[in-house]
């Protein structure tokens, strides 16, 4: 029997035993649900994954004994419980009793009566429950990302991961191709989407409340694509002028692909370059709807034998594979599968790929490094690093009443202007110094 609290368990059993990600696994569970039942299962996988690390901390002393890695299902089921319980205005019976019922949909029907036992002592004790954790577990963050927050952010650290455990916003770029942001806005007014122009990009739309694509008028004509509003700032940064050759070389899913062939039309050519085939489709369907057309190259962009003919780019940006966590509400799986260890290769990719494709780069051309990180070794401490190895590179200031100035670049912080984390930064290459 479809069950949302089952399938949430399922979906997040997932994502702990196998690293599977939210962005995969949701929707594909979400296909066995009636259209009815799928908004809880989101809201339930969603928060329960927020929360996780505060209910872990708590919930494990009721467990008389961890329960082994298969039976991971279960434990989720649990905390799912133990989510709605402290999180939302479900009423406490419907929230026990539906995952005692779903230890039973689990065919672990062995498992009903600690699952009753745990959440009623849960629900019995709500006051108490998150009073005396780590400060870590406090802000429902896994220790050692919440110490290198607290290194890198001192004085804002608070208000990052409260920010990061909320919902993020919806945001919209209009097709400046197809029409204007005061156009569309009216149209959204006229369907009653409530909505305001973003303050930054210039074609950001940020709705009232999160909305199903269907909804949004000229979205599958092309009149619009979700991104958010920190996402949408690089085409400025590209500075993009006719008869330009731009590479976009982390490009998958096509977000910043779209935005740059709408921001200016007449580039002689944009290579989207990503090393998963399979996300570099979802770049194709994406420009597609966009009515949009770009060179995809499906190739590892440090192998440049594999991929490049040669020839000079006018502009580069990368798109640096990075920790996301400048975007954990939007997937709070971060917290459960990102570890400490991965940050060190992701850091020697990055500079792999920094120092490959910057050899790719005309005399005068600009290169815009971004991550959604808020990590300053994958941020400043990598551009710093880089300036100092290429002679030829120097930073272009990036005058903007957005984000933070920092040392090789530009933090944009969750908690701030209600766009997402992100880190930006502008390099030339000085002609006079390339040999
Ligand atoms: C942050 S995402 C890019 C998001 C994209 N720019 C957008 O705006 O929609 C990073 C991308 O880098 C790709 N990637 C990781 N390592 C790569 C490599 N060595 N060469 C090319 N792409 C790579 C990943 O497959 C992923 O799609």
């Amino acid at each position: 029997m479809k069950c949302p609290r089952v399938a949430a368990a399922r979906c997040l059993a997932n994502i702990e035993q196998e690293g599977s990600s939210l962005a995969r696994v949701l929707p594909r569970i979400e296909q066995e649900l009636d259209p009815a039942q799928r908004s809880l299962y989101r809201e339930l996988c969603y928060g329960t994954l927020r929360f996780y690390w505060k209910l872990d901390a708590a919930l494990k002393p009721f467990f008389s004994k961890p329960l082994k890695a298969k039976d991971s299902d279960v434990k989720m089921l649990i905390y799912i419980g133990a989510y709605q319980l402290s999180y939302t205005r479900i009423p406490p019976h419907a929230a026990i009793n539906s995952c005692v019922e779903g230890c039973r949909k689990l065919k672990k029907k062995w498992a009903s009566g600690m699952a009753n036992a745990i959440l009623r002592r849960c629900q019995r004790e709500q006051d108490g429950l998150f009073s005396a954790l780590s400060p870590a577990a406090s802000a429902a963050f896994p220790a050692w990302l919440f110490n290198s927050l607290q290194n890198a952010w001192p004085d804002n650290l608070d208000d990052i991961l409260t920010a990061s455990n909320s919902h993020p916003p919806f945001c919209l770029r209009v097709n400046q191709q197809h029409t204007s942001r005061t156009t569309y806005l009216d149209a959204l007014n006229q369907v009653d989407i409530s909505a305001s122009a973003c303050d930054f990009a210039q074609q950001g739309i940020r709705l009232a409340q999160a909305c199903n694509v269907d909804k949004l008028p000229g979205f599958h004509d092309g009149d619009v694509s979700v991104q958010d509003e920190a996402a949408q700032l690089c085409t400025t940064l590209l500075e993009l002028k006719p008869n330009q050759r731009v590479l976009d070389a982390c490009a998958a899913p096509g977000g910043k692909t779209g935005a740059i062939l709408e921001h200016q039309p007449e580039l002689s050519e944009v290579v989207a370059l990503d090393i998963d085939e399979q996300r570099l489709s979802r770049i194709e369907d994406n420009l597609n709807r966009l009515h949009l057309n770009a060179t995809l190259v499906s190739a590892d962009a440090s192998d440049l034998d594999a991929w490049w003919d040669g020839q000079y780019f006018d502009r580069i940006l990368l798109d640096a594979p990075c920790s996301a966590t400048g975007v954990i509400r939007r997937n709070p799986d971060i917290k459960l599968n990102r570890l400490d260890s991965d940050i060190e290769p992701l850091v020697a990719l990055q500079t792999t790929l920094l120092d490959t494709l910057w050899q790719c780069l005309a005399p005068d051309g600009i290169f815009v490094y971004a991550t959604c990180s808020l990590l300053p070794a994958e941020n400043e401490q990598q551009l710093t690093a880089f300036i100092a190895r290429h002679n030829n590179a120097e930073l272009l200031p990036i005058n903007t009443d957005w984000g933070v100035d920092r040392k090789g670049g530009r933090q944009l912080f969750p908690q701030v202007d209600g766009h997402d984390g992100f880190f930006y930064a502008k390099i030339h290459k000085n002609p006079e110094l390339c040999s």
